[in-house]
């Protein structure tokens, strides 16, 4: 079945400049940073940031990304992300770039994905755990391998895609009746015996639809009923100069479900976790290839140095494997009991905040083994996030073997929409 969603010309506005936002200054310090700095101040007993292990875990880092050519455009060779176009060698094509079609139904599948992009740690695990069914190759190919944890996002996505359901058009999650939430629950079916009781379904699946409906929403209604209009809109309001910081504000403004902040001890904390993976991956896939030297990023002319690590459940893991940060014996035991730690609890914030910190601290220990010369989109958070995130999970299966590293502890349980 393919379903044609067309804009609908009463829900679909023009974007327009918005007049309640302060204009971000191109050299603001990322607020992330400096609520982790906050945080940090009075969490520091809990989770720790190891100076000796941020050294030698920095320079294993860097060898290990050089060893295996670790780049941006490595996002494009994962099997399940959804590929644009290479990017134009010149900046004079780039409007004619983004003007295709294909360009416009990669963003939306970006938006769709970092809108969806929490909770998948299992309450279960082993036979019963939620996973999803996805041939990698697309429907030719033999046979098919089950997904679980965050790459079930993408094979749902993905499936649905192939089933001719757009699932990821704001046009089409807008509107009940052209997409009821049957819909979406179908998207999120679990593949082993779907409908069975005794299989798990996909945490939040309510919150889920909730936080589709409402972005979409906003995206038809102020940004031309796609993410491309909101990129549209910040280069029409920064203009050459605009900044990934200017980005990120734009979103956390017009999307309460990306407003990643909590209140500690008196103060409002952001960890924005949702909207900079959003902007990361869009740099990602619209990154020029290793072999495009000099050529502009389509999108992010300025590339995405200010932004941080994305402040989620499983890099911490792997940077307390590398002894990059320290727990404090009650996380340790809060961590192997598998008790629940609560969406802005001390532990939490402990985890959020010492992990952004530490990631800087790598990112400064690796710039400083590039030396003089090496340009500021070289070494980044967004990189090294993306390098440790894959390493986890390199880990978590056995490919990887880290030789002395530490124990691996299991990861931090809070369930919530933000990550
Ligand atoms: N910090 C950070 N967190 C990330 C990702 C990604 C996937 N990004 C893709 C794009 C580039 C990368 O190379 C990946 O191909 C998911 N997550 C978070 O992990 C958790 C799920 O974990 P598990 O249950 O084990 O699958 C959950 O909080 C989810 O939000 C990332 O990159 N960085």
């Amino acid at each position: 079945m393919t379903v044609l969603v067309e804009c609908s010309p009463t829900k679909i506005h023009h974007s327009r400049r918005l007049s309640t936002v302060s204009t971000i200054k191109s050299d603001e310090k990322n607020p992330v940073i400096i609520s982790s700095e906050y945080v940090y101040k009075s969490t520091q007993r809990l989770v720790n940031l190891n100076e000796d292990g941020i050294k030698t875990a920095s320079k294993y880092i860097h060898s290990r990304m050089s060893d295996t050519s670790y780049a941006p455009s490595t996002w494009r060779t994962q099997p399940l992300h959804f590929i644009p176009p290479v990017p134009p060698l010149t900046s004079a094509a780039v409007d004619a770039y983004l003007s295709q079609p294909v360009v416009k139904r990669t963003l939306d599948w970006i938006f769709f994905i970092s809108a969806m992009n929490f909770s998948f740690w299992s309450d279960r695990g082993g036979e019963e755990r939620y996973g999803v069914a996805w041939y990698e190759d697309g429907w030719a190919a033999a046979s098919a391998e089950e997904y679980t944890g965050y790459w079930s996002l993408p094979a749902a996505t993905n499936r649905a895609l192939s089933r001719g359901i757009p699932i990821t058009s704001p046009v089409f999650l807008s509107n009940p009746s052209l997409c009821p939430d049957s819909v979406i629950e179908q998207l999120f079916a679990p593949s082993r015996e779907e409908g069975s009781k005794d299989v798990e379904t996909i945490p939040l699946l309510a919150e889920r639809i909730k936080v589709l409906r409402r972005v979409s929403e906003v995206l038809c209604t102020r940004f031309n009923g796609s993410y491309l209009g909101l990129i549209e809109e910040w280069k029409t309001r920064y203009g050459e100069n605009r900044t990934a910081l200017q980005l990120v504000h734009m979103v956390v403004e017009e999307f309460i479900d990306f407003r990643d902040e909590v209140v500690w001890r008196g103060k409002k904390v952001m960890f924005l976790k949702r909207a900079q993976i959003l902007l990361a991956e869009t740099w990602a896939a619209f990154h020029p290839l290793p072999t495009q030297t000099n050529t502009p990023h389509p999108i992010f002319p300025n590339g995405i140095g200010q932004l941080t690590m994305f402040a989620d459940y499983r890099v911490p893991q792997i940077l307390y494997i590398l002894g990059i940060i320290d727990y404090a014996p009650e996380i340790l035991e809060q961590l192997k009991s598998g008790q629940l730690l609560p969406h802005g609890s001390e532990s939490e914030v402990a985890i959020r905040a010492a992990s952004i910190l530490a990631v800087e601290r790598v990112k400064e220990a690796i710039a400083d083994i590039h030396g003089a010369g090496a340009s500021n989109d070289e070494v980044t958070s967004v990189l090294i996030d993306f390098f440790l995130w894959d390493l986890a999970k390199d880990v978590e299966a056995g490919d990887v073997a880290l030789g002395e590293s530490r124990k691996i502890p299991p990861v931090h349980r809070t369930r919530s929409i933000w990550y």
